[in-house]
């Protein structure tokens, strides 16, 4: 059997609101996912001795520990019968700690794509629930349709938000999800608001509850967020590091983009609502 090359796209936070925290911890959030046509690339290999194998480390990411490994060995556990195995290549082009989601992009990627390989037949509905117990962000990437996201991201509503063009900028440092959600100082009583069928585009009514506190922790951040600004809304997402402007059309995120300052990384890319992983598992049919 041959491999399957499928992309493992970015998403945004368009914005990021934090409505409270649960007994277990977890925070309750309203968000706004849009995919970028921009991410990884991995290489599904199927295998005849029932192994998972990883081709090659991420540096700083034990085996046992990353997510396309892990995704791997769950959804062998949930198929009731022997799998094939197979070899995993991960072409990362997506910083880790950026606030892309992409560890849990790379996650839902492989279980779509191994999904087929293994002829297992497993719903979207089945494969969502599979990926949240891997990571809050992964059902969004399973579905691949942008969405508003509620509880911690796990209820998805269909969003149509327009397809701009985007400037992502990486501020030079990586940050953790886990410590920006202990802080202290975070907002965590942002009031509700009513998921709307179409996102009106207005930047000014929307946030993202962790910029207060990633700024005065990570000047680099702070310096960015300033530097993009100059050019319109400029917003944090996830929490962080990146953040990101937005664009009507490429050629203007371009433009911005090459005049930014020396020792800035980033990309521009366009904002997509089917994932491109979707796309192109439609195409493969
Ligand atoms: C910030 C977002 O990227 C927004 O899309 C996600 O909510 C984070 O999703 P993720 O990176 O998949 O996060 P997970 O790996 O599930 O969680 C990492 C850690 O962040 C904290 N966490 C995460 C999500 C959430 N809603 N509340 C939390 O308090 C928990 O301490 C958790 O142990
Ligand atoms: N395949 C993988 N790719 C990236 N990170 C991985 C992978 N497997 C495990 N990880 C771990 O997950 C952590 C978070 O990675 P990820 O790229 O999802 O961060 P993020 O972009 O901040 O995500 P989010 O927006 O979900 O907070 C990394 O710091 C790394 O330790």
């Amino acid at each position: 059997m041959t491999s399957l090359k499928l992309p493992s796209p970015a998403k945004l936070n368009l914005f990021l609101h934090i409505l409270g925290r649960r007994p277990d911890g977890y925070h309750e959030l309203q968000t706004l996912f849009q995919f970028l046509d921009y991410g990884d690339t991995i290489t599904l290999t199927p295998r005849t001795d029932g192994q998972i194998v990883l081709e090659q480390s991420i540096p700083g990411v034990p085996d046992d520990e990353n997510l396309v490994v892990r995704a791997a060995r769950q959804l062998a556990a949930a198929a009731n019968r022997e799998v094939p195995g197979a070899s995993i290549a991960v072409d990362k082009r997506l910083p880790m700690g950026g606030g892309l989601g992409g560890g849990s992009s790379n996650a839902a990627t492989t279980l779509l794509g191994l999904n087929q390989l293994w002829g297992l037949n497993y719903s979207l509905d089945e494969l969502a629930e599979l990926g949240l117990a891997l990571g809050a962000d992964v059902p969004v990437f399973v579905r691949g349709h942008s969405a508003w996201g509620e509880g911690v991201g796990e209820r998805l509503t269909d969003a149509h938000p327009p397809e701009d063009w985007f400037l992502v900028i990486k501020p030079p440092c990586d940050i953790s999800t886990r410590e920006i959600f202990s802080e202290q100082g975070l907002t965590r009583d942002t009031p509700g608001i009513k998921i709307a069928p179409a996102f009106e585009g207005d930047a000014s009514r929307y946030r993202n509850d962790c910029e207060d506190v990633v700024r005065r922790l990570y000047p680099e951040v702070h310096q960015s967020l300033e530097w993009l600004a100059q050019f319109g809304p400029a917003r944090l997402t996830g929490t962080g590091a990146c953040i990101f402007g937005r664009f009507p059309t490429e050629s203007a995120a371009r433009i911005i983009w090459e005049s930014k300052p020396s020792g800035i990384t980033g990309f521009v890319a366009q904002g997509v609502n089917i994932s491109p992983l979707h796309k192109k598992l439609t195409e493969l049919k």
